[in-house]
């Protein structure tokens, strides 16, 4: 959903930004590689001190990245295969780094193990959720669907929650809560868009084959006949 409606309004703020790092000289590959080298460090280093304030604002200022690189490959017209493949794959990167951040701190001083297990449920399943489409494209079929909890819900959900909950080492009361809730909600979400993703696949591969043994079929019978 974010992906549909925010993304329009992104792409006009940064289109700017991305004109004028093209100008300095920077390339879209060099972009993706400091922005995921960013959310990483921001992630590994504040997240399991406990730091959930400053890491996300590192975070928020690196996460930017990818939708900058993007925007000036397409500005200079140099998009590419393998700006296609390094943008995705570093995404996952970046997202294992962000959720490893938050069960780290649960396995130490946040000392909850239960929270800790949501947070790898989370990072687990977001590259899966990922996973489900690029498989299924890879193997020819469509995937027509998004799903309810995308990548970019799931970074907001955490990275909001976490950026409040940061608030309270700046003495805000109880507001620490908010960063449990958003896990279980991105761990249910992202359950919920597997099973979506999948039940898709399924039904697109069922028809997929059924329209190839039907081509089949045809041509056998046409090639019968003429014997
Ligand atoms: C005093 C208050 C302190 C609180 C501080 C809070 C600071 C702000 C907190 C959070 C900001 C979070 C910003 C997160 C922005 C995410 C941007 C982003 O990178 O989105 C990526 C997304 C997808 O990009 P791609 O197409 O490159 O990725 C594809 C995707 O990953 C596919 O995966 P799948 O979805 O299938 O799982 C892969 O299949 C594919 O391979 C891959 O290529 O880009 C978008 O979706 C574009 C839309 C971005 C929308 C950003 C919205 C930001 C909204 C609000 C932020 C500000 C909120 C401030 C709140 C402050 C609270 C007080
Ligand atoms: N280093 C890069 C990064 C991206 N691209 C191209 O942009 C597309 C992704 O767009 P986003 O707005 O989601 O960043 C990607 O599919 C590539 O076509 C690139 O060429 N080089
Ligand atoms: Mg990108
Ligand atoms: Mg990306």
């Amino acid at each position: 959903m974010l992906n549909k409606y925010a993304r329009a309004f992104f792409t006009r703020v940064l289109t700017p930004f991305a004109a004028l790092l093209l100008r300095l000289g920077v390339s879209p590959d060099a972009v993706t590689l400091v922005g995921t080298a960013g959310v990483m460090a921001g992630a590994l280093v504040f997240f399991p001190m406990g730091e959930f304030f400053w890491g996300t604002i590192v975070i928020t200022v690196f996460v930017f990245s990818d939708l900058v690189d993007g925007n000036m490959a397409r500005q200079a017209g140099i998009s590419s295969r393998w700006g296609a493949f390094l943008d995705s794959t570093l995404d996952r990167v970046a997202d294992g780094a962000i959720f490893a951040g938050f069960a780290l701190w649960y396995a130490g001083s946040g000392d909850d193990n239960t929270l800790c297990a949501v947070a790898i449920f989370c990072l687990a399943s977001g590259q899966v959720v990922s996973y489900t489409k690029a498989r299924g494209e890879s193997i020819g079929l469509p995937v027509a669907v998004n799903g309810l909890v995308e990548r970019a819900e799931r970074l907001v959900i955490s990275l909001v929650a976490a950026g409040l909950a940061g608030l309270h080492g700046f003495g805000v009361p109880g507001i620490q809560v908010l960063l449990p809730i958003a896990l279980w909600i991105v761990a249910a979400g992202s359950l919920v868009t597997l099973v979506q993703r999948v039940v898709t696949v399924r039904r697109e591969s069922a028809e997929a084959d059924a329209a190839a043994a039907a081509v089949d079929g045809a041509t056998e019978q046409g090639s019968g006949a003429a014997q």
